[in-house]
């Protein structure tokens, strides 16, 4: 880097620092205001302490040589002193409170900003792992460094002042001495500067490593995947990549620690040059440091000069290299964010037409192959559509198009004729009710496992007492009321085993939890994605007559690999590779003999399809 960008650099170094003091200012203002008073008081002490040095210094001195000797001038310059030192500290105490109180607010603040930004992308957005690796990086840095860089803000201002004021008294007893006791920090900055510049570098560059790392560590941490660490012993497998990951970053770290400790050594060494020639000159031929007092003086203000000069400089070069991490956060915030279009319209609590699937098409970002190829049908309100195929075909890309999670690449969907983009999108959301194939475990209340399903409802048509009545009406339609019932608190006992106090459910029970979810919501279109997988056959089948109950006005999809289910559909549509290839009910699909009869067979039978029978294939 050469001399000009290095000051370019560090002269920019303080703007993202004045973005920072904004956000604290917008946080905290009163919190704001004091920080920067009291800075710019404890700022000016130095100076004060200087000046009082040598008048105190003086009035020694005469005081000695007076053959009768006057204490009196020289205790008030004592008491002066100590008067001023404790005052410093108390102002510093005070600093660093108000510090703290801003410092919380505006990390607070900015990863809210964060977590509210991400919540706004699209799940493809989502998924993408550069968008994760931005994600990762902003959440890392908004913890503490906002909160540094304010501090780091709040040390330049304060040493400025220091630096400035003692500054030009030292200029005026011995302008040399100032100037080198002024260069000397320098070089150790540069090499403070640089080497900030090579870690950021370094972090930037591997923040998929260290995803992957932190992937290892939670295999080897989390209950739900431990148990296939012990019982398939792969606690060797999960060994020895974390510590082939950890080698790497240990070794690139040694290796930077080293091309540091080459730049820091003649920088430190020139450091220390200037400084003694600062002193030797002060020492030697300064005019005032002919009197003893000036010398006092003098020396004293090196010291200060240079205490203050290098925290000013490490400061700025703090606040260089932590807006370079800052910059993670801003690049994240900055990812934009394409809101899905929408309309003006309101989703229709009825269906009376259908939601027509118009030569859809669809590709996932970055996937050669699509998902769902050209494809055309009809749901019809009032029925229960299953959607069959092999896995791989389409299927749950197919679920996930109806709430819009993902948009069709080509063609269009039409919800009584108009397109599901010409709704707004919240109306859209709240009519549509999932019971997702890998549904979420909420660490939460069991209660709210359920009424989560209701919260776009909050304090819109019901009563607190009303959503809990519907929580249990959902509860028992799963057959999980009675359980509820009896654990310690009911509806309000902690669901899982991630905090205190939780109770572990089966995996059928957790998927019972995700079907109340889906089934509280008042929803005109509802997705059943595998939604009875990992029930008990005699569960499923009571819970069957509920999912696949048709209900006037409502689309029902249920997608679905057991028979069990699908013969309760009164139509099915068989997938084979993202195309439609046959639909029907169970005994037109059946007289067809293709896909669906094979199917169907192959379960019944309980034996696999012939090789070579299907035209499906695994996706
Ligand atoms: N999030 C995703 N990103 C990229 N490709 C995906 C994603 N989800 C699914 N796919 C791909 O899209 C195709 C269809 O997947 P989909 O999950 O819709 O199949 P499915 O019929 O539901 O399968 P299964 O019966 O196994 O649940 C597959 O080839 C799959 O690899």
């Amino acid at each position: 880097m050469n001399p000009r960008s290095l000051l370019r650099r560090l002269t920019a170094a303080p703007r993202p620092g004045l973005l920072v003091l904004r956000q604290s200012w917008r946080g905290d203002r009163a919190g704001t205001a004091q920080v920067i008073v009291i800075s710019l008081l404890v700022g000016i002490l130095p100076a004060g302490q200087v000046t009082l040095t040598a008048a105190f210094a003086t009035a020694l001195l005469r005081a000695a040589g007076s053959p009768h000797p006057q204490l009196r001038g020289v205790l008030f310059y004592l008491v002066l002193l100590a008067a001023l030192g404790l005052g410093s500290q108390l102002l510093i105490l005070l600093q660093n409170r108000a510090m703290q109180r801003c410092q919380s607010r505006l990390s607070a603040h900015l990863s809210e900003e964060i977590i509210s930004r991400a919540s706004r992308f699209t799940l493809s957005q989502v998924e993408d792992p550069k968008i994760q690796d931005s994600l990762q990086r902003a959440v890392r840095e908004v913890g503490f460094r906002p909160g540094m860089m304010l501090s780091q803000l709040v040390q330049t201002t304060t040493q400025m002042v220091a630096f400035g004021s003692v500054g030009v008294i030292l200029w005026t007893l011995d302008f040399r001495v100032a100037l080198l006791a002024m260069l000397a920090p320098v070089p150790t900055v540069v090499a403070q500067i640089l080497q900030g510049k090579r870690a950021h570098a370094l972090e930037h560059g591997r923040s998929e490593e260290r995803r992957r790392l932190a992937y290892w560590q939670h295999l080897a941490s989390q209950p739900n995947s431990m148990k296939e660490v012990l019982a398939f012993r792969l606690s060797p497998v999960v060994l020895s990549n974390h510590r082939r990951l950890l080698a790497g970053i240990v070794g690139a770290d040694l290796r930077l620690a080293n091309r540091n400790l080459r730049l820091s050594i003649p920088m430190v060494i020139l450091t220390a040059a200037l400084t003694i020639s600062a002193q030797a000159v002060a020492i030697l031929g300064g005019t005032d440091a002919r009197h003893v007092a000036g010398l006092l003086a003098v020396i004293q203000a090196i010291g200060m000069l240079q205490s203050s000069a290098q925290i000013l400089y490490g400061a700025v070069s703090g606040m260089y290299v932590n807006q370079l991490y800052l910059r993670n956060v801003n690049d994240f915030l900055a990812i934009e964010h394409t809101p899905l279009p929408q309309g003006e319209l309101t989703f229709p609590q009825r269906i009376s037409k259908g939601i027509e699937f118009r030569d859809v098409s669809f590709s996932y970002p970055g996937s050669a192959r699509p998902a769902l190829e050209n494809v055309s049908f009809t749901l019809k309100p009032g029925q229960v559509t299953a959607v069959v195929g092999l896995n791989g075909a389409g299927k749950s890309t197919l679920g996930k198009l109806l709430g819009r999670l993902y948009e069709p690449t080509e063609g269009s969907i039409l919800v009584d004729g108009v397109p599901l983009a010409g709704h707004r999108l919240d109306s859209l959301r709240d009519r549509v009710s999932y019971v997702f194939q890998n549904y979420v475990e909420y660490q939460l209340s069991v209660g709210e496992n359920i009424s989560l399903g209701l919260e776009h409802e909050a304090g819109r048509e019901h009563a607190a007492g009303r959503k809990t009545d519907r929580v249990e009406a959902a509860a028992r339609e799963v057959g999980m009321h009675e359980h509820i019932a009896s654990l310690p608190q009911g509806y309000g006992t902690q669901a899982g085993k991630l905090f205190t106090g939780g109770v572990e459910f089966s995996g059928g029970q957790w998927q019972r939890l995700a079907i109340a979810r889906g089934m509280v919501r008042s929803a005109c279109v509802r997705v059943m994605d595998e939604p009875t997988a990992a029930l008990d056959t005699i569960t499923e089948a009571e819970l069957l007559d509920t999912l696949t109950t048709a209900t006037s006005g409502r689309v029902s999809l249920l997608i679905a690999h057991r028979f069990s289910s699908v013969l309760r559909a009164d139509r099915v549509l068989v997938f084979d590779r993202g195309r439609l290839v046959e639909d029907g009910d169970h005994h037109e699909l059946m007289r067809l003999g293709g896909l669906y009869a094979r199917m169907y067979e192959a379960q019944t039978a309980g034996h696999a399809p012939t090789a070579g029978a299907g035209t499906g294939a695994r996706g």
